[in-house]
Parts: structure tokens; C-alpha cells; sequence
């Protein structure tokens, strides 16, 4: 514990604010290296300005300890002003303390094992489905049908909605909202930032004339809504609809805009090394799997696991999270003052060279049981964040990319086309600047 004299006394982090109210909001923003170029410079510990606030850049799996086990002491969670504000005041990324945890304590019901394992039949008949679409055009650009089918997923399998127009519709007033999330919060009708709100006005109608027809239904309805829908705290009281709105919300931002990315990274770093295809194709053969999954199948899948642990290591969806320091602390002798935000660094602790040799490497076989580096550091591994606030919807997210990864490999063979820019765009979540154009065709032997 640092007295409050000694913190003061205590130096600022090194860095720049960049300039006057955007800061380094564009860079941070525009490039890919934002964050090495300032660790190069000034370390692992550095200030800065962006998204409208003064910003503490932390990183490691040191800095990820202190942050998740301060996490409601030194730290609450918070956003920028534009994501929190398109978020919504209920939704559980913003709220704090008691709250956040008596909330958590009632979303996590629709992701316990039980409740996982009734999403497989619907995920495997949707994914069966999509793969079987994108046969006929032979040649695609896979992020935005990858991104149309996450949407459905997310909307079937998290809210009931049906698979159609309706998803559609939404799907495409979501997109919009996504885009103003991390942005310059200025409300005009033509900045990002106007546009994404308009979009969050509609998406709540549409969720609140969704939620009032599932009111009215009797029977119970095996989907995240579902659960929420029946949760109830030690009280007994359920989520209003106020709240059960932005929840909702979160939980199809959350489920989707992540899964897409992980998922264009996977067939992306697949297609770059055909060997592991083999090795997958070789596991499912052992386990005798044929066209339809069980529970038990994924769990004897070892090495397709290793393969989207490396997956998610090597392009984490999420780079980062914020937090407010609610009470000005001490770490590696600078001071982080009361007011300010933190970042800690998903992207940086997973090329941390002492914990990952050759980091920049696709290597799957990092994460098998006689290597397991992943573990050769707390918190060294963290794609779905850690601590209080650690992903509600980590078992969803391993499951989405189980089964997809499964009828993919088992029944499909796709190649990248020549001349396209597969440089990474980084914002909201990392995805081929020209969308993954690829050749995709059914395997001759399935
Ligand atoms: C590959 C997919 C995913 C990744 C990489 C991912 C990553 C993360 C990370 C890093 C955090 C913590 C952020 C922080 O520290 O502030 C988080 C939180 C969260 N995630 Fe995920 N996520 C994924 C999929 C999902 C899915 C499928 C859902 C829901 C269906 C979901 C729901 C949430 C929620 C509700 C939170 C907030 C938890 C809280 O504040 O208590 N995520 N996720």
C-alpha cells in the first residue's frame, strides 16, 4: 500500500497527450502500431490521450494481474464516452460493484454447461446450412457472409429471433451501430457517432417488441433470452425490460462482433497452413466423427482446441480493455491518478517473447500438453479478458468456433485468390483490409 504523499510524489508515466482534445485519438485509431511504436519508445507503461481521455496504456501479464485483482478497488469498468454511450447505462460492460455482480450473477445462467450443450443442435444445423450457401459462388469474399452468419447465430441462438428478413434487418442497422462505437463522440446527423445512434434507438425497438412477445409466451424457450428472461436474484426479482434491453443488446454486440473476426482469423490462418488442416482432418477421423457433433466428440477434440487457442493468441478479437481509476494507485513506480483511464493490452501480452517464442508465429502446438507455454505465466493468455470481468461468453464463443471449425475442415477445402490485402484492420476487431477473398468448394471425399 503507497501512502497518498509517496503517490504524489511519484512520476507520470513518460509519453504524450498529442494534441488538444483529440489527443492521439487518430493514430490510435488509423495504426496498426500505434501501441509498439510508444512501447518501443517509452516501455511498457506509458500516457497518452485518446477517445477524450487521459490514458494509462498498461501491458504484460504483470499489468494484467494488478488490473484483474484491483479490478472494483483501484478500477471500474468504463468505456469511451461513445462506446458507453451506445452501450447503454444497463448493460453489464458499464455497470460497477454490487451491481455488476448481481447482474453477472444472473446472465451467466444462460452460458453454464447445461445451457451450452442445448445451443449445439440449432449451431450445427445454421452452420450445415451457411457452408452448404457459399458452394455455388465458388469464389467469395468470406468476411461479410461470415459476419451475416454470426449475426444469425447470435440473433437465433441468443434472442429466438427467426432466421429471415427480420435478421436482416437488424443485422444491417447493426453494422451501422458497430461503427460509431469507437469514434469521435460528435452527435451530427453525418458523423459516425450521430448515425450509430440513431441505429441504437431502432435496435431497442426492435428488441423491446421482441422481449414483449416473449413475455407473452408460456412455454420456456431454449435460448440466452430464455434464461434471462427466468433468471432471478436472491430477492427474487428478474430484469426489468428497461434493463433486459441494453443486456440484450451487449450480449448480440458482444456475440457476434468477436466470433466474426475469430472466425475470418481462423480460416485465414488455415488456408496459410494446410499441414494443420491435415492434423485436424486426422483427430476427426479418431474420434469418429462423421457429420454430427456430441459434446463429448468436441471434449476429445485436443488439437482443434490448440488450434483456436492459437488462433485467438495470435489475432485476439478484443485488443484490449478500459478501466477508471477510481482511486489513484502505484504500478512499476509511476503513478496512475485518480480520474484517468487504464488499457491493459490483450494484443501485446500475447507477443510477450518470453512467454510465446517466435510470437509472431502460427504454431498450434504451442498450447499442447507437453509445451503448454500459455501457462508458463498468470494471466500470459487472456482472449477473453480476466478477474470479475472475465467474458460471460467464453463457453458460447469456444462452442461457435468448435463447430464451425469441425464442418468446415471435415467438408469443405478453401484457398486464398492471389492479389488481396490481407493487412489487418484493427478497429472495432481485426479483419482483412480487402475481406478475405478465397475459392471454397465441398471436398471431393466427404
Ligand atoms: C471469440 C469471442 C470473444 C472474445 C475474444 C471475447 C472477449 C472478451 C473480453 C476480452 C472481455 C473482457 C473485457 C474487459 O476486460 O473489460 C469480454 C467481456 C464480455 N463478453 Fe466476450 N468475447 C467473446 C465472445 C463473447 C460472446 C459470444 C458473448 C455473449 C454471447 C460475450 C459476452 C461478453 C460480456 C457480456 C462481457 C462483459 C463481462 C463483464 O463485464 O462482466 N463475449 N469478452
Amino acid at each position: 500500500m503507497t501512502s497518498n504523499e509517496t503517490l504524489r510524489s511519484l512520476p507520470l508515466p513518460p509519453g504524450t497527450f498529442g494534441f488538444p482534445l483529440i489527443g492521439e485519438t487518430l493514430s490510435f485509431l488509423r495504426d496498426a502500431d500505434f501501441n509498439d511504436k510508444r512501447q518501443n519508445k517509452y516501455g511498457l507503461v506509458y500516457k497518452t490521450n485518446i477517445l477524450g481521455q487521459r490514458t494509462v496504456m498498461i501491458s504484460g501479464s504483470e499489468a494484467n494481474r494488478f488490473l484483474f485483482t484491483h479490478d472494483n478497488s483501484y478500477f471500474s469498468a468504463t468505456w469511451p464516452y461513445s462506446t458507453r454511450t451506445l452501450l447503454g447505462p444497463q448493460s453489464l460492460a458499464t455497470q460497477s460493484g454490487d451491481e455488476h455482480t448481481s447482474r453477472r450473477r444472473l446472465m451467466v445462467q444462460a452460458f453454464l454447461p447445461k445451457a451450452i450443450a442445448g445451443y449445439l443442435p440449432g449451431m450445427e444445423q445454421l452452420t450445415d446450412r451457411y457452408l452448404k450457401q457459399w458452394e455455388t459462388p465458388g469464389e467469395m469474399t468470406w468476411y461479410p457472409l461470415l459476419r451475416t452468419y454470426m449475426f444469425d447465430i447470435a440473433s437465433s441462438l441468443l434472442i429466438g429471433t427467426e432466421t429471415g428478413s427480420e435478421t436482416a434487418y437488424l443485422s444491417q442497422i447493426f453494422k451501422t451501430w458497430c461503427e460509431g462505437l469507437f469514434s469521435i463522440p460528435l452527435n451530427l446527423p453525418w458523423t459516425q457517432f450521430g448515425k450509430a445512434l440513431r441505429c441504437r434507438t431502432l435496435l431497442l425497438e426492435k428488441i423491446e417488441e421482441l422481449l414483449h412477445r416473449r413475455q407473452q409466451e408460456t412455454e420456456f424457450r431454449n435460448d440466452a433470452l430464455g434464461f434471462l428472461l427466468a433468471a432471478k436474484d436472491e430477492e427474487g426479482n428478474g430484469l426489468t425490460i428497461e434493463e433486459l434491453k441494453d443486456q440484450v443488446l451487449l450480449l448480440l454486440f458482444a456475440g457476434h462482433e468477436t466470433l466474426t473476426s475469430s472466425l475470418c482469423s481462423f480460416c485465414l490462418l488455415l488456408a496459410q497452413h494446410p499441414q494443420v488442416i491435415t492434423k485436424l482432418r486426422e483427430e476427426q477421423q479418431k474420434v469418429g466423427f462423421t457429420g454430427t457433433l456430441t459434446m463429448e466428440m468436441l471434449k476429445e477434440m485436443t488439437y482443434l482446441e490448440q488450434v483456436i487457442k492459437e488462433v485467438l493468441r495470435l489475432v485476439p478479437p478484443v485488443g484490449g480493455g478500459f478501466r477508471r481509476v477510481v482511486k489513484s494507485c502505484e504500478f512499476n513506480d509511476y503513478q496512475i491518478p485518480e480520474g484517468w483511464m487504464v488499457l491493459y493490452q490483450i494484443n501485446q501480452t500475447h507477443k510477450d517473447i518470453s512467454i510465446y517464442p517466435n510470437p509472431q508465429e502460427f504454431d498450434p502446438d504451442r498450447f499442447s500438453l507437453d509445451r503448454t507455454e500459455e501457462k508458463q505465466k498468470a494471466f500470459g493468455f487472456i482472449p477473453f479478458g480476466g478477474g470479475a470481468r472475465e467474458c460471460v461468453g467464453k463457453a458460447f464463443a469456444m462452442l461457435v468456433l468448435r463447430v464451425f471449425g469441425t464442418h468446415l475442415v471435415h467438408s469443405y477445402d478453401w484457398e486464398l485468390l492471389p492479389d488481396q490485402n490481407l493487412e489487418l484492420v484493427t478497429v472495432p476487431t481485426p479483419s482483412p483490409r480487402d475481406g478475405l477473398q478465397v475459392k471454397f468448394s465441398r471436398r471431393r471425399t466427404s
